[in-house]
């Protein structure tokens, strides 16, 4: 892979269900003589363990899948894979060969990762294996699973993340670690009564389409808690935070450091880099990896932790970036986790290492042997640095405390993680901001990332989960203009030079909770007095001197944030830090239809956000008749759902946004009632869900996909079209549509749809 700034992966375009590429390509290839000199030389493995190391390396990676998304839906839907799927899997032959069921990783808590290996010819043909297959690319589609590589599920264990911990997450895109930490800062939640986590995750890349790629990730588990930046890590500007009369500098509990690196680990996956692999692709990556540390060293509260991660086996990148991160910073030390993960088998970080250059010829001992072989002139070319080699005292660091992952020992891909806490001085530490050192600091560093230290990006845009697609990302048809009475945030003027570049946000502006789209949404959907009306902001462009803004305001998406987001967000120019994401989407405005004003309705993905604050006697009760009717047909009329006290009860009800129940009992595995929104219009009633969540909805509810084909769904619109009050990409709109800069272009469009994720547990 080279000096990627990015794991796995290919060219841009939508990631194909690849599970089985490996199988195009020969044993024969998998071969790199650099490779095995280099490593050979390490001593990474024993000798006696080399050849089943490397042999491990050739064969194809398990496919590996996590159950995500908040504890009640990734327990149940976990329940239905072990009580449903494993059993009809389990004596499964398929020519003649019998074929192995999914099993779970013995090491991830709860058992909610699983992994298998059947060739894709099985999961294509063989009948059990068929549904099986289809229920995971709906579930994956709807975020209710990730596919994701074993290994790179563990950095967030190591971080042990609680509600109220400020957390960040350096380089994050495309966010399947992120989705990890939500979880975790989300795990008291229950639906029923969410409390929103007073705490932080800030997911940080410095590739901004990839930042998008993150946000949409993110939308599985839509969080009040999230911002998303889009800076270098290695020079993250300090974020300010009042405290009584005074501003400090934001420190946080956690910070992962899941770095850039030359991702030799993912070999079994990215066979290109069997051909490629040279060592300056880790001696390269060394200098930023060690800033991006150094530089969560700075960020990182007393009593804090740092997991700083790669999917390299190169102690260059790893052992090499902890022990001169330490040397320079006498404040952390390694942490032992030895006790932590304890099915988890791993080997410790090494104390020694030789690196060496392009050659290859012959590995140093120390710097300066290496530089006495260098002419004049040359030295600069190396990109060596001392911190390359092993420093003086090595065994004082402790580098055993690392954790090494090697293919072989569980069947996964190459890892490394090494876990550190601050120790240091604490009143050093909080009054960092006020010193003048600090102060020093920031008038020296740039605000943006200047174009000359953004880190090398490589052809491929590749990502370790797959993209989830979807359909249609138009929005409804109406025009954003800026709210009546609202100090507006104007967007600073980007200076030249400052790396501004592509960087086309709209700002981040909070309404007043008088303002008259929440009273709106607090009147219409019915929500309760406590509902956090402060906290809830639009993305709107910055008005224009010229232009008249005296008209009604028009807000089409409602935002809503946590306390402390919302003082981020108020305290730090959203355009210094390169704001891409801050809350979570919950209220979107709808087209009524013929003669009713637009008003807003509730994302389906934000109902756990916004039941706890819904008076329960506006659910209306629903019947399994009618969700079938409304899971099958796209616009089904009132009129024509079965009788019964939904269609009573939605009789009298206005047009507009409506919450459904429908009971548990509905589907043996359910271990909770199904609460999705619906949309009343004239003569129909809609599922607001997209087509995606509802084909996911109608396998786990009645075994099969019962949705109208989108062949038919254009007839169906036609026959129904006296009825038809909404579009379908009313339901489907994008998360990109407040972006000026239109979000992600093409292929990546399709990854930003909004899930309107069905499942939510009541
Ligand atoms: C290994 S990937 C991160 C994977 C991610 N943590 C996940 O689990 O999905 C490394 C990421 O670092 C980003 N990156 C590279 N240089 C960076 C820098 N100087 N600052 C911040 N991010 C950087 C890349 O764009 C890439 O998305």
């Amino acid at each position: 892979m080279g000096r990627n700034n990015k794991r796995g992966g290919r060219k841009g375009n939508k990631p194909k269900d690849d599970v089985y590429r490996t199988d195009l390509v020969e044993k024969s290839d998998m071969v790199n003589e650099r490779f095995t000199t280099y490593y050979q030389s390490q001593k990474i493995v024993p000798e006696d363990e080399w050849d089943v190391f490397i042999e491990t390396l050739r064969t194809p990676l398990p496919t590996v899948f996590r159950v995500a998304g908040s504890r009640q839906t990734a327990q149940s839907l976990n329940a239905t894979l072990r009580d449903k799927h494993v059993p009809t899997l389990s004596n499964v032959v398929f020519e003649e060969q019998s074929i192995p069921p999914p099993v779970q990783i013995p090491w991830y808590p709860d058992g909610l990762a699983w992994q298998f290996n059947v060739p894709k010819k099985v999961l294509r043909k063989q009948p059990e294996f068929k549904e099986f297959h289809s229920f995971l690319v709906f579930e994956t589609e709807v975020g209710n699973i990730s596919r994701q590589e074993a290994v790179s599920m563990l950095p967030p264990l190591f971080m042990d993340v609680e509600p109220h911990h400020k957390v960040m997450d350096m380089c994050a895109a495309p966010g399947s670690k992120t989705a990890q930490l939500l979880e975790a800062l989300h795990a008291q939640d229950t639906l029923t009564s969410t409390s929103i986590p007073s705490g932080l995750v800030l997911a940080n890349d410095s590739d901004h389409k990839r930042t998008h790629l993150l946000i949409h990730q993110s939308a599985r588990l839509p969080s009040p808690s999230l911002m998303v930046t889009n800076l270098d890590a290695s020079i993250y500007p300090a974020l300010k935070m009042p405290n009584g009369n005074r501003m400090e500098t934001l420190l946080f509990d956690r910070i992962l450091c899941d770095v850039p690196c030359s991702g030799d680990g993912t070999m079994r996956k990215n066979l290109g880099i069997w051909k490629t692999w040279q060592p300056m692709d880790g001696n390269g990556l060394h200098t930023l990896q060690l800033r991006i540390l150094q530089r969560a060293m700075k960020l990182l509260a007393p009593k804090g932790r740092i997991v700083y991660s790669t999917c390299s086996l190169n102690p260059v990148e790893n052992e090499a970036v902890i022990a001169s991160a330490l040397r320079s910073n006498p404040d952390f030390r390694l942490i032992d986790v030895s006790d932590k993960l304890p099915a988890l088998q791993r080997r410790p970080g090494l104390s020694t290492w030789r690196p060496t250059d392009r050659s290859l010829a012959t590995t140093y001992d120390t710097y300066d042997t290496f530089m006495a072989t260098c002419a004049d002139g040359e030295t600069g070319k190396t990109k060596m640095t001392r911190g390359h080699w092993p420093p003086d005292g090595v065994e004082e660091l402790q580098l055993s405390k690392c954790l090494r992952i090697y293919p072989h020992l569980q069947d996964t891909g190459g890892f490394f993680v090494a876990v550190l806490e601050r120790i240091g001085d604490a009143i050093e530490a909080a009054d960092v901001s006020s010193s003048s050192r600090e102060k020093k600091r920031e008038a020296e560093e740039p605000a943006e990332v200047p174009d000359s230290k953004k880190p090398r990006l490589d052809e491929e845009g590749g990502s370790e989960n797959p993209t989830r697609s979807s359909e249609t990302t138009a929005g409804a048809d109406v025009t954003e203009t800026t709210p009546k009475n609202l100090p507006p945030q104007r967007a600073p003027k980007q200076k030249k030079g400052e790396g501004g570049g592509s960087f086309k946000e709209n700002p981040y502006t909070f309404l007043p909770p008088d303002d008259p789209s929440i009273l709106s949404c607090l009147s219409r959907l019915r929500l309760t007095s406590n509902f956090p009306s402060s906290n809830i902001l639009v993305r709107i462009p910055a008005p224009d001197p010229e232009a008249d803004t005296s008209g009604p305001a028009n807000v089409r998406n409602l935002y809503i944030t946590n306390d402390l987001v919302k003082v981020l967000v108020q305290h730090n120019d959203y355009n210094r830090i390169r704001l891409t994401c801050a809350g979570t989407k919950v209220f979107t405005k709808q087209e009524a239809g013929r003669g009713a004003d637009a008003q807003f309705r509730v994302l389906g993905e934000a109902l756990p956000l916004v039941l706890p604050y819904t008076d329960p006697e506006t659910i209306v009760d629903g019947e399994m008749g009618v969700l079938r009717t409304l899971v099958e047909k796209v616009y089904p009329l009132t009129i024509a759902l079965p009788e019964g006290r939904f269609k009573e009860a939605m009789k009298e009800r206005a047009v507009g946004s409506h919450i459904a129940r429908f009971p548990r009992e509905l589907d043996p595995i359910l271990s909770h009632d199904l609460i999705l929104p619906i949309w009343k219009s004239n003569a129909s009633i809609t599922l607001m869900i997209d087509k995606k969540a509802k084909s996911a909805l109608s396998m786990r509810v009645f075994g099969k996909d019962i949705t109208t084909p989108a062949e038919k769904r254009e007839k169906d619109v036609k026959v129904e079209d006296d009825a038809m009050v909404i579009k379908v990409e009313d339901v489907e709109e994008g998360v990109a549509g407040d972006n000026p800069s239109g979000g992600l272009q093409e292929e990546e469009a399709a990854a930003t749809g909004d899930s309107d994720t069905a499942m939510i547990d009541g």
